[in-house]
């Protein structure tokens, strides 16, 4: 089991709680594409898969690390050293190259300097993107370049786990099928589990698995119902 999760509720405060999931359980390699409307949750069980968020209570568990029992520091960690994120926005520092901002993930990840330097190379090789915008800034990339540093960079480090938010809300169809063949190629070479929000229905084909948050939520109606019964 890659990832598992269980009784888990979270809210961002004290009202009715934003998330309340009993069980959801993802095999390692699996690609997961996670729908839901809008509002619903999903960036936010993103962040918690990734440990960028911690849940009031119940656990998660992110190969065999319960992350729900590391301090920030530890979550940090982890997350350095097992997963890759790709954000809607891709989050590139403005002022460094493409290349240092691909070389940013390896940071804090088990590779030395020289390894990290020669697996971006082959990444922005690999994803296509011309060898004379490596060294330009992050701000004066096209989006379509910034998307595939972005994918470079969550993969930089052969993260066992892929994130990806909406990577391809702000992608031309053209440039949204790319990604979305370089992405699923990536995943499959290095074996990862992939998790991937998006609006797009369209994109659901590329995956094996497609789960609705809101039949992995228990709603708050049958909760007061069980309430109800316990009492
Ligand atoms: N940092 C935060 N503090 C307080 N509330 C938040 C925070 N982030 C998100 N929310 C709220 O939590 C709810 C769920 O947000 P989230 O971004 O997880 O939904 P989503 O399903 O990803 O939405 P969308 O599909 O529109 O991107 C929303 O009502 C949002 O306003």
């Amino acid at each position: 089991m890659s990832i598992s999760l269980n009784d888990l509720i979270f809210s961002y405060d004290q009202t009715a709680p934003l998330l309340n999931i009993p069980s959801w359980e993802i095999e390692q390699g699996e690609k997961v594409f996670l729908k839901g409307a809008s509002g619903s949750g999903k960036s936010t069980l993103l962040q918690l898969l990734a440990g960028l968020l911690s849940p009031q209570s119940g656990h998660i568990n992110v190969f065999g690390t319960q992350l729900d029992a590391l301090s920030q520091r530890q979550r940090d960690r982890f997350r350095a050293e097992n997963i890759g994120y790709i954000f809607q926005q891709f989050n590139l520092i403005p002022y460094l190259s493409a290349f240092d901002n691909v070389l940013l993930s390896g940071e804090f990840g088990k590779s030395n300097k020289q390894e990290n330097q020669s697996r971006a190379r082959e990444l922005l090789t690999q994803l296509q993107l011309p060898e004379s915008t490596w060294q330009q800034q992050g701000r004066i990339l096209s989006i379509g370049q910034q998307q595939r540093v972005a994918i470079a960079r969550a993969l930089l480090s052969s993260p066992k786990l892929l994130i990806a938010d909406e990577p391809t809300s702000a992608l031309d169809e053209d440039n949204r099928d790319a990604f979305m063949r370089t992405l699923m190629e990536l995943a499959d070479t290095q074996n990862s589990t992939l998790i991937f929000v998006s609006h797009d229905a369209r994109l659901a084909d590329y995956f094996d698995r497609r789960d609705n948050l809101s039949d992995l939520c228990q709603s708050q109606s049958r909760l007061n119902e069980e309430r109800h019964n316990v009492l």
